[in-house]
């Protein structure tokens, strides 16, 4: 019923229609009555049979006519019923394969243990539904309209006879409506009994051999016949109730004819004429008989059948309750960020990349990773940004472990710009705003001149211009993405190698910009210039990460000086020369306060 109701409610216009032509396709109860009395009255008594044959033809006509508005009310009637049986279908595959799912002590697995077999079954049940409902639901409204057209005829013709059809109809229609609940309970109840003489049926058969082996005969005959007697005492109690139908009929369609036929002669008294009587009996018999037989008959059956199979989708499409969740979604609170004894490798075989890694960053603080090429330093920002699960370790963002943080938070509180960074078509200012699409304006505007990034906004004529990403430099592509992230609410910012595409110049700038910007900031650095200015640096070197300020670093780790030294003689990258690879496997232990430790320690600076 309240799946009945929403399809009503949600689908107004197709409700209304429906009601309209269903009111043109009862207009012929309505007339019918009335054409016979004119044919009566003012055709045959009168000896006028082509005023008889006048009203004949109208009461034709008007069945013709009702018989096309009857037509016109199967399009909406679908625009009712679809949509409700495509709510139920989406219920009833979504509860089964929940429940199918759920942890097997929680919740009962379909009976056969296949979850597929179970949506397959319940699918047809529901097309059965929506068949009964589509039919229940037009002979629900037909009846409405049609006995009102015939109270409304009567009324018309004689009204004295009134009490007489609609007297008994109400008394019918009342017990109807009180016999309704007792129905369906021995409805569901022969459903039920059904069900189980079925199932003891099917298990006897199947496990014949053991009953006999057993020598359990003598059970398995009176289980058996118990439920057979189950199912006979439930039908019975059904067919009593449908006796009882009858009854109603009989009162609600028979007895008004009746009542009329016997009060005849006082309605001719009272100045009914003959064809006036006959216009009722026509009403009654025609029209309401009809109506009310189906609608106690048909919609009393399947009605009930309907509402014990709509009961059972019910059931079905009930979803378990998920279960609490023992590690609830937590909020990352600033830029902070804590990574204690990572370890990762790319494979269950392979050679950590990062083993037992310590690092602790205060929100807002800068810090510069340095190494040479291939030591782990992108694998340290992905962990970082929780883009890789670490093997074993805990890492936390804004005091939130990372694997606790759902990830619309997570993608809000840190951005990682990778080395190559991605520029898609669209507009300058769709780029930009792709992290933060409420960006008003000026601040995208004051991003592009605290980057650099107003003369490629000049030359495509605006944030409003188009990029095309194959014609920017890398350099550009750097800019683009980099204030892409400057613009984002991230309170981590990772920045991986970005800066290698910008000259010095331009690299100074970025760096000051996020400097002025609250929040982290992790440079994975391929030069050392970027050092000095950093709060922290962290050196990785593959087997002791050392972290400090550069002139700590400088002072207390050979392979830093030496990186640093690379870089001042105006060598390539050390990284990337392999220099730095070298020096890590020359330079020992213990050159830096936190390198003393056996196990690799990034934490604390010195
Ligand atoms: N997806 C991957 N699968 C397997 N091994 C990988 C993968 N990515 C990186 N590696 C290996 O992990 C190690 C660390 O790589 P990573 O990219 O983190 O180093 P890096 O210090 O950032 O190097 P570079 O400075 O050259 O970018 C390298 O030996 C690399 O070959």
């Amino acid at each position: 019923m309240r799946l009945i109701r929403a399809g009503l409610t949600a689908n107004r216009a197709a409700a209304l229609r429906l009601t309209w032509w269903t009111l043109l396709a009862a207009a012929p109860a309505l007339v019918s009555g009335k054409a016979l009395a004119v044919a009566v009255d003012q055709g045959f008594l009168l000896d006028r049979p082509r005023t008889a044959a006048l009203g004949l033809g109208v009461f034709a006509l008007s069945t013709l006519g009702g018989a096309w508005a009857g037509r016109q009310t199967y399009p909406w009637l679908a625009e009712i019923v679809e949509p409700l049986r495509d709510r139920l279908l989406r219920d009833v595959v979504t509860g089964t394969l929940h429940r199918a799912t759920a942890p097997p002590d929680a919740f009962r697995t379909p009976s056969d243990g296949s979850a597929a077999v179970a949506v397959a079954r319940l699918t047809r049940q529901v097309e059965a539904v929506r068949d009964a409902l589509a039919g229940q639901l037009m002979l629900l409204w037909q009846f409405v309209l049609t006995v009102a057209a015939v109270v409304a005829g009567t009324a018309v013709l004689a009204p004295a006879a009134v009490p007489l059809v609609a007297g008994p109809l109400l008394v019918a229609l009342a017990l109807f409506a009180a016999l309704a609940p007792a129905t369906v309970r021995r409805q569901r109840a022969a459903f039920d009994a059904e069900e189980a003489l079925a199932g003891r049926t099917v298990a006897t058969v199947t496990a014949l051999r053991d009953i006999v082996a057993c020598g359990a005969q003598e059970h398995a005959r009176r289980d058996a016949l118990d439920a057979v007697h189950t199912h006979l005492r439930t039908a019975r109690a059904l067919a009593s109730v449908s006796a009882l139908r009858r009854l109603i009929v009989a009162l609600g369609a028979h007895s008004p004819l009746l009542l009329v036929v016997l009060a005849a002669p006082d309605l001719r008294e009272r100045g009914m004429t003959a064809g006036a009587i006959v216009g009722v009996l026509a009403y009654v018999l025609a029209t309401l008989e009809p109506a009310v037989r189906l609608l106690v008959q048909g919609l009393g059956a399947s009605w009930l059948r309907l509402a014990v199979a709509a009961e059972r989708l019910a059931e079905a499409a009930r979803r378990p309750e998920p279960p609490p969740d023992p590690h609830p979604a937590l909020r990352p609170v600033d830029g902070s960020a804590a990574l204690t004894g990572i370890v990762f490798a790319y494979g269950p075989g392979a050679e950590p990349v990062l083993d037992g890694l310590d690092l602790t960053l205060a929100d807002g603080e800068h810090l510069v990773v340095v190494g040479p090429s291939g030591i782990g330093k992108s694998t340290l920002a992905a962990v970082l940004a929780g883009m890789l699960p670490p093997d074993s370790g805990r890492a936390a963002l804004g005091g939130a472990p990372l694997d606790r943080i759902a990830r619309h938070d997570l993608v809000r509180a840190r951005v990682l710009v990778p080395q190559d960074p991605y520029v898609f078509a669209g507009t300058l200012g769709e780029n930009l705003r792709y992290l933060a699409p409420d960006t008003p304006d000026h601040a995208l505007t004051d991003a592009l001149m605290e980057l650099g990034l107003d003369g490629l906004a000049e030359r495509i004529g605006g944030t409003d211009g188009a990029v095309d990403p194959a014609t920017l430099s890398s350099g550009e592509r750097a800019l683009v993405a980099l204030a892409r992230a400057y613009l984002s609410d991230a309170r981590l910012v990772v920045l991986d190698e970005v800066t290698r595409h910008l000259d010095a110049a331009a690299e100074r700038r970025v760096e000051e910009a996020f400097r002025r910007r609250p929040g982290t900031v992790v440079t994975l650095a391929h030069r050392m210039s970027l050092a000095p200015r950093a709060d922290r640096v962290l050196l990785l070197d593959g087997t002791h990460p050392s972290t400090g300020t550069h002139a700590a670093l400088l002072a207390q780790v050979p392979l830093y000086a030496e990186l640093v030294g690379h870089w001042g003689t105006g060598a390539a990258d050390p990284g990337r020369t392999g220099a730095g690879r070298t020096a890590a496997g020359l330079s020992s232990p213990g050159a830096a306060s936190d390198r003393s430790s056996s196990r690799p320690a990034a934490d604390p600076a010195p």
